[in-house]
């Protein structure tokens, strides 16, 4: 297969309390925040104008995620494999400039969430990424980080981003969030990067679970955790280390009610010698789940 996607290059997010996030994202989190004159708030966390694009709305879940290709006959090759296929992608080159990309197109997967896939994003040399807490995030090939998706029918999934964009397997993890009702988490990269998507057959309101960004020292996720303990935000799983990719992470409610996972030192996966493997565990020690304390959103209807 020849145009697959690269990295996950950004995500959208729609989140109801702008004031909130800028608190959690740059004060808590290290990550830089570049509001827009649109009203709509670039969050960097490297040389790329956009990674995480906050627009203000009531849904607090995940409004996109954009997947970098390597260039124009990449977008085009997947822009047929798409509709070859049957599935609803629409040319969106009028929204190239919104994304700071050089062209993009979107379409749905087999449960409707949205994904954009692009090339050509602008970095900002002009103005280097600056962290309000000094925090670096290990970016470049292995993209942005991960995203976890609720899904329903995690075969179908499964066949989508492996067979349309191109993702491998890296493993399967089967747990039991709830006691007695084990369930099979599938972990899937595009780079180097052990998971760039997780499917997680989980019956949740939302879109996404999580959204993992990755530190390049250990003391930056020791940092953030306490200030976000100091600042009160509630923590769904403790400090721990994963037992697929080793990562070492904790997990803040974000204050839209879904979690960041906050990590360092990932595994890097090189796809001629990565077998898929199986786990029984999630984590080689902690991440302990912490019920929070109450709601953390009322219901807006
Ligand atoms: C197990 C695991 C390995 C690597 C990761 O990057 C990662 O996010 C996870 C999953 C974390 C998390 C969990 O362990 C409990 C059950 C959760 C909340 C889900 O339902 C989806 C994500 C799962
Ligand atoms: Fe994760």
């Amino acid at each position: 297969m020849t145009a697959k996607v690269e990295a996950l290059g950004y995500v959208g997010l729609e989140v109801s309390d702008l004031a909130a996030w800028r608190d959690f994202a740059a004060g808590q989190l290290g990550l830089q925040w570049a509001p827009r004159d649109d009203g709509t708030v670039d969050i960097r966390l490297d040389s790329h104008a956009i990674r995480i694009r906050i627009h203000e709305g009531p849904r607090d879940d995940l409004a996109y995620a954009g997947w970098e290709v390597r260039d124009a006959g990449a977008l085009e090759e997947l822009h047929d494999r798409l509709a070859a296929k049957g599935i609803a992608v629409e040319r969106a080159s009028a929204d190239a400039a919104d994304r700071r990309v050089l062209d993009l197109i979107r379409f749905p997967d087999p449960e409707g969430n949205v994904h954009e896939a692009y090339y050509g994003p602008l970095q900002r040399t002009d103005r280097p990424f600056v962290s309000p807490t000094g925090a670096r995030f290990k970016t470049g090939a292995q993209g942005l980080g991960h995203i976890v998706l609720a899904c329903r029918d995690k075969a179908v999934m499964l066949g989508f981003f492996q067979d349309v964009l191109g993702f491998r397997i890296s493993d399967h993890i089967r747990t039991e969030v709830i006691p007695g009702r084990p369930l099979e988490i599938s972990f899937l990269r595009c780079n180097g990067r052990h998971h760039s998507l997780a499917l997680a057959p989980v019956p949740i309101p939302k879109k996404i679970v999580h959204l993992m960004v990755e530190t390049t020292s250990i003391d930056e996720v020791g940092r953030a955790m306490h200030r976000c303990m100091a600042a009160g935000t509630h923590l769904s799983f403790t400090l721990g280390r994963h037992s697929n990719d080793n990562m070492l992470s904790f997990y803040p409610l974000s204050p839209s009610g879904f979690d960041i996972e906050y990590g360092w030192g990932g595994l890097e996966v090189e796809d001629e010698s990565w077998h898929v493997l199986t786990h029984e565990s999630n984590s080689a020690w902690g991440h302990i789940f912490q019920r929070p304390p109450r709601p953390s959103k009322p219901a807006s209807n």
